[in-house]
């Protein structure tokens, strides 16, 4: 069977800066990616090419079996291809509930299907006690805890999550960690860009390091961690023992 994501030699060149730089890698059902590397590496620019958010100058992204490169970002997502934001998004004049819902909507023929829908990924999450509250003033763990469910109400099979941790305090990471994990075990395959290494390392079993907008290293968690070569252009110290 064919992976659930392939992408090939994709490059996307700012000016005289190549961003993404030739990059090629796989993706099957039901894995969970991790994508790390230094600030300013093209996790983010790589993510905008995958899920419509940017066109590439080069290279090719198979989604399901279809060709999607240069795809719209909404057209993507209905094929089952969704992502989140760094800086979360929301609709400042809509509550937690609401928000849910226009997300929703992308995928829904219904205005009762997308309710329904909203209500019952908000208890996934544990935000439904939060559902009428506005959310000018919910805190950080809270905001990327909506963010995570808009993208979640247009049920992906497919789930692009950039810094779902950044911010957070570490008791908000570790009920990230679990929220995600069910995730996973809903079915939803993960490629997640994280800073918080003890999260990424934890969560998931591949990771992707990329360096200078290229392909550093791709293989199983354990094995990168300990590549010489990521860990002089990245890691540093990290405790091989806490890895997943
Ligand atoms: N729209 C843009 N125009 C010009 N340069 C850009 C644009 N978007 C990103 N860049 C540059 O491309 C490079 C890669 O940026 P990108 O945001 O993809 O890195 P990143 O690995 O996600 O970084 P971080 O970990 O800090 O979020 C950086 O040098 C950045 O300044």
């Amino acid at each position: 069977m064919a992976p659930l994501l392939t992408v090939e030699h994709l490059t996307k060149r700012f000016g005289g800066l190549t961003a993404v730089n030739d990059v090629s890698f796989t993706v099957e059902e039901g894995d969970f990616l991790g994508i790390i590397g230094p600030n300013g590496a093209g996790k983010t620019t790589l993510f905008n090419l995958i899920t419509g958010f940017l066109p590439p100058d080069a290279g090719e992204v198979r989604f399901k079996d279809q060709p999607i490169t240069g795809w719209k970002a909404y057209k993507i997502s209905r094929l089952g291809m969704t992502r989140t934001f760094q800086i979360t998004k929301p609709f400042g004049h809509l509550d937690v509930k609401e928000n849910v819902v226009v997300a929703a909507l992308q995928t829904s023929s219904t205005l009762r299907e997308a309710r329904e829908r909203a209500e019952g990924v908000l208890r996934f999450v544990g935000l439904e006690s939060y559902r009428d509250r506005s959310i000018t003033h919910l805190p950080m763990g809270l905001k990327k805890k909506l963010e995570l469910a808009k993208a979640l109400a247009t049920r992906p099979s497919l789930l692009f999550l950039d810094e779902v941790m950044g911010g957070l305090a570490s008791d908000e990471v570790q009920d990230m960690m679990e929220v995600l994990r069910k995730v996973r075990e809903s079915g939803v395959t993960l490629i997640m860009i994280e800073h918080v290494l003890q999260a990424i390392t934890q969560l998931s079993e591949r990771l992707l390091v990329l360096h200078h907008g290229a392909k550093l290293a791709h293989g199983s968690t354990r094995e990168v961690i300990r590549d010489p070569e990521v860990v002089e252009a990245y890691l540093g110290e990290v405790d091989p023992d806490a890895v997943h």
